[in-house]
């Protein structure tokens, strides 16, 4: 990877210059200014996703520059190093092939001149072979009953993406039951044990590293309860398995390696859904759908390697997220889906995004003094969203950039429930963008009989500057192939975004000392003797603690 900062390329000083040409300059004029702007500021993706940007305070002449950014920090370069095994993620030495998980064309992949598609394919092969026992009711527990639960116990990058789309793709799941336990707080897998049977129970133990302390304390809550009721250790065998890279750690817990789906340390945790993690996902709606989730990302894939920056989705999101944060002030990106099913997206995200590119040292081990990376990622599914928060996206004083998704035909077509949640959708984009003039609410007063007089007061609370960008994401349905793409379209965005930050997006070493730090005080919580180890606050709380408890 190269090292190059943004803020010192030609590009980065043409768009600040370019910032200032466009002060005066709103959404709507440039909409009054350009008449083919949807049409213009608009990319489709396999005639199933439609990309439209149009409603974000950009240019021709922004986007030419921001393409610029993008090859002067060496984009091309660091995505063909991406593909193609290099160790791009320096800090911990590692390649970043994701990508290769998804590979369905199986052309070689190579790390350290090693062809990694058998391996995928043979973790595949097993993930294939093991789901259809389970969901055929072959596989059976340890009093010979057919499995009716399936537990994940994983955390981080090891549950939110298999909870996510598992849920996303509700509407193909079979009659498994799906549980995903990932908090250390033991009220999270005790409510699953109250409403499963130890006779019926997977436990699916998902952890790329098999020592984190939240996935390994419920692994062994969950061997405890089955346990109890299946006394003998040979029958853990039947209702363990292990996802995961680290073999020793996996046979020492007691799973039988036989019913362990690895994978590899060049799949990050947060980018490992398409791996053995997701498992949880085949036996949720069998193999056939996973594969289609592999496609609709693999297709993706070759959309970003290969199409010209002018119309490389991914590339051009990223481009107007950091125009939006870095030239336009705005410190937070929402992720508003249109979709109940989709309620884990913007979660999903927020660890892909703020894990991946929240970062304040370049690669060339500098702090980043002068620009922003990573953006603060949050939202929830629309239009829920609208009746809690949207009132500080329209009114309030900080610029909050959107991204709405909805698919064009639903799931469960229920009456008009879809059009009014789409009608939704669409009137908040207009909003956001256009606003509503002091002379519209003026003349809507009007109409209803008021004297300006007697409203005047009033009048400015009602006024929305519009202005506010947003991104609008239809997708003809959500089936697995679109949502693999989908996915896969915010991950190379993520990508793009910290390839020009300078940062090292695949590390994430801003985890580790809250764990430290927690190894360290967890003996302390033992016994009643006050603890003074550490500063008058943490000391305090740690001592009324152990007073109340
Ligand atoms: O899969 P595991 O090794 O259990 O890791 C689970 C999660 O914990 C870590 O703290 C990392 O920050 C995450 O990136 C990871 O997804």
């Amino acid at each position: 990877m190269q090292n190059i900062n943004p803020t010192s390329t030609a590009a980065w000083k043409a768009l600040e210059a370019h910032k200032g040409t466009l002060e005066n300059t709103t959404i709507n004029d440039l909409f009054q200014q350009e008449k083919n702007r949807f049409a213009d500021y608009s990319l489709t993706f396999n005639n199933e996703i439609l990309v439209d940007f149009s409603k974000n305070k950009i240019t021709q002449e922004t986007l030419n520059l921001l393409r610029r950014l993008a090859k002067e920090c060496a984009l091309d370069e660091a995505k063909e190093a991406m593909f193609s095994g290099e160790k791009i993620n320096c800090t911990e030495n590692r390649a970043v092939l994701h990508t290769a998980l998804r590979n369905r064309s199986n052309t070689a992949v190579l790390v350290d001149g090693k062809d990694v598609m058998p391996e995928v394919n043979e973790v595949l092969a097993k993930m294939k072979a093991f789901s259809e026992r389970v969901i055929s009711g072959e596989w059976k527990g340890y009093t010979g009953k057919a499995i009716t639960d399936v537990v994940n116990i994983g955390i981080g990058g090891s549950d939110l993406g298999p909870y996510m789309v598992t849920e996303a793709l509700r509407p193909y799941k079979n009659h498994l039951n799906m549980h995903f336990v990932s908090n250390v707080d033991g009220t999270h897998i005790a409510e699953v044990f109250k409403k499963t049977n130890p006779e019926t129970t997977l436990f699916l133990v998902a952890s790329k590293t098999f020592t984190t302390q939240e996935t390994m304390t419920n692994a062994k809550s969950a061997r405890d309860w089955f346990l109890a009721t299946a006394k003998d250790e040979k029958h853990v065998a039947k209702h363990f398995a292990a996802l995961s890279t680290n073999a020793a750690e996996v046979e020492k817990f007691g799973i039988d390696t036989d019913n362990m789906f690895g994978f590899w340390d060049w799949v990050g945790g947060r980018y490992s859904l398409w791996s053995a993690i997701g498992l949880s996902i085949i036996l949720s709606v069998g193999f056939e759908n996973f594969e289609a989730l592999l496609s609709g990302a693999h297709e993706m894939d070759k959309h970003f390697r290969n199409t010209p920056i002018e119309q490389n989705i991914p590339a051009t999101l990223a481009l107007v997220g950091l125009w939006n944060t870095n030239f336009q002030g705005a410190q937070t990106e929402a992720i508003l889906p249109y979709d109940q099913y989709m309620h884990r997206f913007a979660a999903y995200f927020q660890q892909g995004n703020m894990e991946s590119n929240g970062k304040y040292v370049g690669r060339d081990g500098k702090v980043i003094s002068n620009y922003q990376t990573g953006p603060i990622i949050w939202g929830e599914p629309g239009t829920n969203g609208q009746h809690a928060f949207y009132q500080l996206i329209h009114q309030g004083t900080t610029l909050i950039p959107c991204d709405f998704i909805a698919p064009a035909k639903t799931h469960n077509p229920l009456a008009d429930h879809h059009n009014k949640l789409l009608s939704n959708f669409f009137a908040q984009t207009e909003a956001l963008a256009f606003g509503k003039t002091k002379e519209t609410v003026e003349a809507e007063f009007l109409k209803a009989g008021k004297s300006l007089d007697e409203v005047k007061d009033v009048v400015p609370f009602k006024v929305f500057t519009g202005n506010k960008p947003t991104n609008s994401i239809l997708l003809q349905e959500i089936t697995p192939f679109s949502l693999g793409a989908l996915i896969a379209m915010y991950e190379h965005k993520i990508f793009v975004q910290g390839v020009i930050f300078n940062i090292f997006s695949f590390d994430q070493w801003g985890v580790e000392l809250g764990k430290q730090l927690a190894n360290r005080i967890l003996p302390e919580l033992s016994g009643d003797e006050q603890v003074t180890g550490h500063d008058s606050s943490t000391n305090g709380l740690i001592n009324q603690f152990k007073a109340w408890r």
